[in-house]
């Protein structure tokens, strides 16, 4: 459903992203990992649509997309963030916001938030104003918000990573069963291996702007793989092995 092919990214001249090509089948969750700085970010903000790359095709449904992103295209896509990013509102009406933009009538709306409160287990904060949940809260109702627009492409950049352990282990919980049990198409950066090999099918290692390794996570951890890519595994290899 979405193709990047080629893509070089040099926002500043330098090049973060060198000649990466990526495609994301219907219904399939990816993951996206890497050391510090190798240009995951950067990647998904150009899958999403926030950059412009600055070589490279990128097609969307086989519809190729240049310039700027039709309306209808962007509406696709959803992103959540490390950080939350609510509106200063109740908990309903940051997870209706879209709905209200995309103009879908009030008793829908009603339905679809409740739906997607209830699903992350927050539907007794609806009433609660957003700035004073937990972060372990304001992230459900950011991946709410996020999954009510029913988007055809979910990105996730670090949800999770300023969450405590058991704060995290719970909305992974939640989160497997939801990614199980609705068709999304997904792609999910996380530091942490563990989430990769719980909540991925496919997952793509870049090392310095290129794409070194894809493939199932379970089986690149367990396969030999090129020095820049060991280097990045073997930390988790042999945690995974003490664990
Ligand atoms: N808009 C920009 N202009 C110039 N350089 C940028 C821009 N965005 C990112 N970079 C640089 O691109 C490189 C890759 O950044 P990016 O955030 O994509 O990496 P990452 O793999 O997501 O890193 P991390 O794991 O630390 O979050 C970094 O050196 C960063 O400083």
């Amino acid at each position: 459903m979405l193709n990047a092919q080629n893509i070089l990214w040099k926002p500043g001249g330098k090049p973060i992203l060198q000649g990466v090509t990526f495609r994301l089948k219907n219904g399939e969750i990816v993951g996206l990992v890497g050391p510090n700085g190798s240009g995951k970010s950067s990647l998904l903000k150009i899958l999403a649509f926030l950059e412009s790359p600055t070589q490279g095709i990128l097609t969307f449904h086989g519809q190729s997309i240049t310039g700027k992103v039709p309306l209808s295209i962007r509406r696709k896509i959803a992103v959540v963030f490390q950080e939350p990013l609510l509106l200063n509102t109740t908990v309903f009406e940051n997870v209706a916001a879209g709905l209200k933009i995309r103009g879908v009538p009030k008793p829908e709306t009603q339905l679809r938030v409740e739906n997607w409160l209830t699903r992350f287990g927050i539907s007794h904060l609806a009433k609660q104003h957003a700035h004073s949940l937990s972060g372990g809260e304001a992230q459900r109702v950011s991946l709410a918000r996020a999954f009510v627009l029913e988007p055809s492409v979910l990105f996730m950049d670090e949800p999770f990573s300023a969450l405590d352990v058991s704060t995290k282990e719970s909305l992974l919980e939640d989160l497997s069963l939801i990614l199980k049990t609705t068709s999304v198409t997904a792609v999910l950066i996380s530091h942490d291996f563990r989430d990769i090999l719980r909540l991925t099918q496919r997952t793509v290692i870049l090392v310095d702007g290129k794409i070194a390794a894809e493939g199932n996570p379970y089986q690149l951890l367990h396969s030999a793989q090129p020095d820049s890519v060991q280097q990045f595994l073997s930390p988790w290899r042999i945690s995974l092995m003490r664990s």
